[in-house]
C-alpha cells in the first residue's frame, strides 16, 4: 500500500464583474480572497479580510483539454495499471461543476472530463496490445438521499440498490447495473443516456443547476494475454459532479425545490463532517450517515487516488460560497489514501488452467511414451471395470495363480492401484480364511466330523465354491474369476469411483506391452497367436507380454509401425486421417502465424503513428482543443485510420484461426490415438516371425514421415499473444456517433439507437423526475423565481 495525498485543484468559473476579490498568485497554487469589510459592523470590527489558501494547481480561464490534462490524466492512466481513482467536482451552484465534469453543450472542443476519460481509456486499451481489458460503465444518481441506476433496464430505488463493502473493505453500490462496453463510442453512449436520465431530473432550480449527486464510473478488468490470464486487475474510476450547495434563503424557496435543497446541504454537510473526522484523525468517521458518504467512502480514506476539483465563482455576490469552498478544499487536502493495485484470481478461470495443464502434460506423457517407444499408457484414473478387473489379478497373484507380470506396472498411479488392490485382496482373503477356519471348527465341534469327513464341501455365500482340498487345509475358498465385483471395502470408499453407476463402460483392461521384460515371449511362445483380432482380456496381457519381445530391439517398434502404416490397408486408412488433420493443422498454425506477423507489424505502425500525430498534436499553438491539424499531420491521421483498419480486420482474422485451432488439435490427436490403438491391436494379432521380418526389411528402408510427431512443432503459437484492438478513429467520430445513438434513442429508437431504455427517460424514474420538476416547478413559480 502506498500513502497517497489526495490532490486538489481549483478552478474558475470566468466571470464578467470585476473586482471579484480573487486573486491567483504567481505560483499557479494560491489563491487569495479578499473580503470587503462589513459596513454594518460599524467602523471597528475584527473581521479578517483576506485570506489565503494553496492547492495542488488552479486552474483560470484553461480549456477543457487542460483542465483533464491538469486534473484527470494521470489518474486515468493510473485507472490502466490498475489502481482506483475519484475525482470529483464540488462547489455552489452554477461554479462550473458539471462544465468541468461532463462538458458544455457547446460540442465537442468542450467536452468535460468524462467524455475525455473515456477516450483515454479506449486509447490505452488500443495501445496495450499485450493486454486484455474488459470495461463496465455505471451511473448512480443520488437524489433526495435515494440512490437511482441511471443505467438500469428497469427504473433504480432505493429498494433494490444499497452501499456496502466487499471482502477488502471497499464500498460498491449493490444492484448497480454494470453494462459492458467494448468502445468508446458505446461508453459514451451510455453515458449521455444516464445524462438524459439524469436531466429529468436536474434543471429545475435554474438552466445549470443540477439537483442531485451522480457518480459517473467507469469499471476496469485486465488481464496479461499470457497463459496467467486468470489473474486479473480489477480497478475503477468514479467520476462525480456533486450537487451545488446554495443558500436557501437566497433563493427563497419552497416545498419540493426547499425539500431538495436540504437534503443537498445535509449530504454535503454531511461529508465536510467526514472530511473533518479523516483530517482529525477521529475514531469515528461519519460514512453510513447518509449515501454520499458511503459512496464515497474509499475517495475520502480507502483504497483510491483521489482529485477533488473545487469549482469558484468568482461574483462578489458569491463571495462567502467561494471562502466556504475553498476551506473545506483545504480541509480535504489534508486527507491521505492509502492506495493499492486489486488483484483477483478467477477460480473458475484457474480451474480452467490447471485442467489444460493436465491435459498438457498427460498429452507430453503420451508423446514421451510413443517417442520411447512404449505402447500407450493411460495417464487416467483407472474405471471401476479397471479396478474390478485389477482386483481379480492381484487375487488370483496372492493365490498363486497369476503371474507378478500381470500385474500393470507402466505407470506409477497403476503401480499404488496395484499395490492397493494387493492390501485390500490381502484383508479379505485373510478374513474369507478366518471365516472357513471358523465354519470348520464349528463343524468339527458340534460333532459333524463323520458326516463333514466324508463331504466337506462348505457354501459361502457369495464366494463361490469351496476348493474340496479345503478341507485338508490347502487352500481357501476361491470364487471363479469374475464371479462378483470386488466389495466396496476392497475399493475404497474414498477411490473417486467407488461410487460410480452399473452404467460405466464396459471393461478393457489395455495391455501395456512397455513394461513387460525379460523372457516373456520365451513362456508364452511364438505360436500364441490370439484368436480374436482385439485384445481380450486374459490373452491381453500375454499378447503384451510377447510383443515386449518383440520390440526389445530399440527401433523395431517404429520400423514396424511404418510398415503397418504403408502396407497394412487399416493403417494406411487412419494414417490418411492423421494426414489430413495434420495438414489442416499446419494451416491453420501457418495461417495464425502469418496474421500474427501482421497484426505486430500494423500494431507497431499505428503506434508509430499514433505517436507522430500526438507530437504533431502538442506541437500546435495553444488555445485550440488540437483540431485544427496541418496537412502533415492529417495525412497521418488517415494513414492511421488505415492502417488501424487493417489491424483490426488482421486481428479479427487471427482471432478466428485462434477459434479454429482448439479442435484441430483435438481432430489430429483423436487421429493419432486412433491410430497407435489400432497399430497396437493390429501388432498383437500378427506373428512374431511376421513382425519380426516387418522389423527386417523396414529398420532401413525409407517410410513415410511420422507426421503425428510433428503435430506438437509450433507449439510457440499457442503462446501467442491475444491482442485485444478495437478500432477506434482518433478524433471526434466516437463521441458523435455516440451522441448520435443516443439521440435515436431518445427519439424512439430505430438504426444504431442505445439498445437498452434509458431508465431515466422511460418508466417510473421518468414518471417521478417529471413529478418532481412539475412540483418544483409550481414552487418556484410561486417563489416568483424565472425557469
Ligand atoms: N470554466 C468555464 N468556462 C466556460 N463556461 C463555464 C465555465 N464554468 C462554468 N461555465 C458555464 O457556467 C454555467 C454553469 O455551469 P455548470 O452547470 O457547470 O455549474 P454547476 O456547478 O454544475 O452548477 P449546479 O451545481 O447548479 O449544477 C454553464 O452555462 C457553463 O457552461
Amino acid at each position: 500500500m502506498v500513502k497517497q495525498a489526495v490532490k486538489v485543484f481549483v478552478r474558475t468559473r470566468p466571470t464578467a464583474t470585476s473586482g471579484s476579490g480573487i486573486k491567483i498568485g504567481p505560483d499557479g497554487q494560491s489563491v487569495s480572497v479578499n473580503v470587503p469589510k462589513d459596513e454594518s459592523a460599524g467602523i471597528i470590527n475584527n473581521q479578517q479580510e483576506s485570506f489565503s489558501f494553496k492547492f495542488d494547481g488552479v486552474l483560470e480561464n484553461v480549456s477543457q483539454e487542460e483542465a483533464y490534462t491538469t486534473v484527470a490524466h494521470e489518474v486515468v492512466d493510473s485507472l490502466m495499471s490498475g489502481y482506483n481513482g475519484t475525482i470529483f467536482c464540488y462547489g455552489q451552484t452554477g461554479a462550473g461543476k458539471t462544465f468541468t465534469m461532463s462538458g458544455g453543450g457547446a460540442g465537442y472542443a468542450h467536452r468535460g472530463i468524462i467524455p475525455r476519460a473515456l477516450y483515454h481509456i479506449f486509447r490505452e486499451i488500443d495501445l496495450r496490445v499485450d493486454k486484455m481489458y474488459r470495461v463496465h460503465v455505471s451511473y448512480l444518481e443520488i437524489y433526495n438521499e435515494q440512490l437511482y441506476d441511471l443505467l438500469g433496464d428497469t427504473p433504480g430505488t432505493s429498494d433494490s440498490l444499497a452501499v456496502l463493502e466487499d471482502s477488502n473493505n471497499n464500498a460498491y453500490v449493490r444492484g448497480l447495473t454494470l453494462i459492458p462496453v467494448s468502445s468508446e463510442e458505446e461508453a459514451l453512449a451510455q453515458f449521455f443516456l444516464g445524462e438524459q436520465g439524469r436531466t429529468n431530473a436536474g434543471h429545475v432550480l435554474n438552466a445549470e443547476s443540477s439537483r442531485s449527486h451522480t457518480v459517473f464510473t467507469v469499471h476496469v478488468e485486465m488481464r496479461t494475454s499470457e497463459a496467467a490470464s486468470e489473474r486479473a486487475i480489477l480497478s475503477k474510476i468514479n467520476l462525480v459532479d456533486l450537487a451545488g450547495s446554495e443558500r436557501t434563503k437566497k433563493t427563497n424557496v419552497t416545498g419540493q425545490t426547499l425539500k431538495e435543497a436540504q437534503f443537498i446541504n445535509r449530504s454535503l454537510s454531511f461529508l465536510e463532517q467526514t472530511v473533518n473526522a479523516l483530517s482529525r484523525k477521529d475514531s469515528y468517521v461519519p460514512f453510513r450517515q447518509t449515501k454520499l458518504t458511503a459512496v464515497l467512502r474509499d475517495a475520502l480514506g480507502g483504497n483510491c487516488k483521489t482529485i477533488m476539483v473545487a469549482n469558484i465563482w468568482g461574483e462578489p455576490s458569491h463571495t462567502e460560497e467561494t471562502l466556504s469552498t475553498l476551506r473545506f478544499a483545504s480541509r480535504v487536502r489534508t486527507l491521505t489514501t492509502d492506495l493499492a493495485v486489486n488483484e483477483s484470481n478467477d477460480p473458475g478461470l484457474l480451474l480452467r488452467r490447471y485442467e489444460r495443464q493436465i491435459k498438457e502434460l498427460k498429452a507430453e506423457l503420451a508423446m514421451r511414451d510413443t517417442l520411447g517407444g512404449r505402447a500407450r499408457v493411460s495417464y487416467d484414473d483407472l474405471t471401476d471395470d479397471e479396478l474390478r478387473e485389477l482386483h481379480g489379478t492381484a487375487r488370483r497373484f496372492l493365490q498363486g495363480q497369476a503371474e507378478p507380470e500381470e500385474l500393470p506396472a507402466d505407470s506409477l498411479k497403476r503401480v499404488r492401484e496395484a499395490y492397493k488392490a494387493l492390501r485390500a485382496v490381502h484383508i479379505a482373503l485373510k478374513s474369507e480364511m478366518a471365516q472357513q477356519l471358523a465354519t470348520l471348527q464349528r463343524a468339527t465341534e458340534d460333532g459333524a466330523a463323520a458326516t463333514g469327513a466324508q463331504n466337506p464341501t462348505i457354501s459361502l455365500p457369495g464366494v463361490g465354491d469351496v476348493d474340496p482340498r479345503a478341507a485338508a487345509g490347502f487352500t481357501v475358498g476361491q470364487a471363479p474369476l469374475d464371479a462378483r465385483p470386488p466389495p466396496r471395502s476392497e475399493l475404497g470408499d474414498h477411490h473417486p469411483h467407488a461410487h460410480a453407476t452399473a452404467s460405466s463402460p464396459p471393461p478393457m483392461l489395455k495391455p501395456q506391452s512397455s513394461h513387460f521384460t525379460g523372457d516373456a515371449a520365451s513362456t508364452y511362445g511364438d505360436a500364441s497367436v490370439p484368436d480374436s483380432p482385439s485384445i481380450a482380456r486374459g490373452s491381453g496381457a500375454a499378447a503384451a507380454t510377447r510383443l515386449a519381445g518383440i520390440f526389445a530391439v530399440p527401433g523395431d517398434r517404429n520400423a514396424i509401425f511404418r510398415r503397418y502404416k504403408s502396407d497394412v490397408p487399416e493403417g494406411r486408412e487412419l494414417t490418411a486421417a492423421l494426414k489430413a488433420a495434420a495438414a489442416a493443422l499446419r494451416e491453420t498454425r501457418g495461417s495464425i502465424k502469418t496474421l500474427g506477423e501482421a497484426v505486430n507489424g500494423a500494431k507497431r505502425r499505428v503506434d508509430e503513428l499514433s505517436a507522430a500525430v500526438s507530437q504533431r498534436r502538442s506541437a500546435a499553438p495553444a488555445g485550440g482543443d488540437g483540431e485544427v491539424l496541418d496537412s502533415e499531420a492529417y495525412a497521418l491521421v488517415q494513414e492511421l485510420k488505415v492502417v488501424k483498419a487493417q489491424y483490426r480486420a488482421d486481428f479479427d482474422a487471427l482471432k478466428v484461426a485462434r477459434e479454429e485451432l482448439e479442435p484441430q488439435i483435438q481432430a489430429a490427436s483423436v487421429a493419432r490415438a486412433a491410430l497407435l490403438e489400432a497399430f497396437d491391436r493390429w501388432a498383437a494379432t500378427q506373428s512374431d516371425a511376421t513382425l519380426k521380418r516387418m522389423a527386417a526389411t523396414s529398420r532401413n528402408g525409407p517410410g513415410p514421415g511420422d507426421e503425428e510427431d510433428e503435430l506438437d512443432a509450433g507449439e510457440a503459437f499457442e503462446r501467442m499473444q491475444l491482442a485485444r484492438i478495437t478500432e477506434r478513429d482518433p478524433d471526434s467520430l466516437a463521441y458523435h456517433a455516440a451522441m448520435r445513438r443516443t439521440a435515436a434513442t431518445a427519439h424512439g429508437g430505430g438504426g444504431g439507437a442505445v439498445s437498452r431504455p434509458p431508465a431515466g427517460a422511460g418508466g417510473a424514474k421518468a414518471a417521478a423526475a417529471a413529478t418532481r420538476r412539475m412540483e418544483a416547478t409550481q414552487a418556484l413559480n410561486r417563489a416568483g423565481v424565472r425557469m
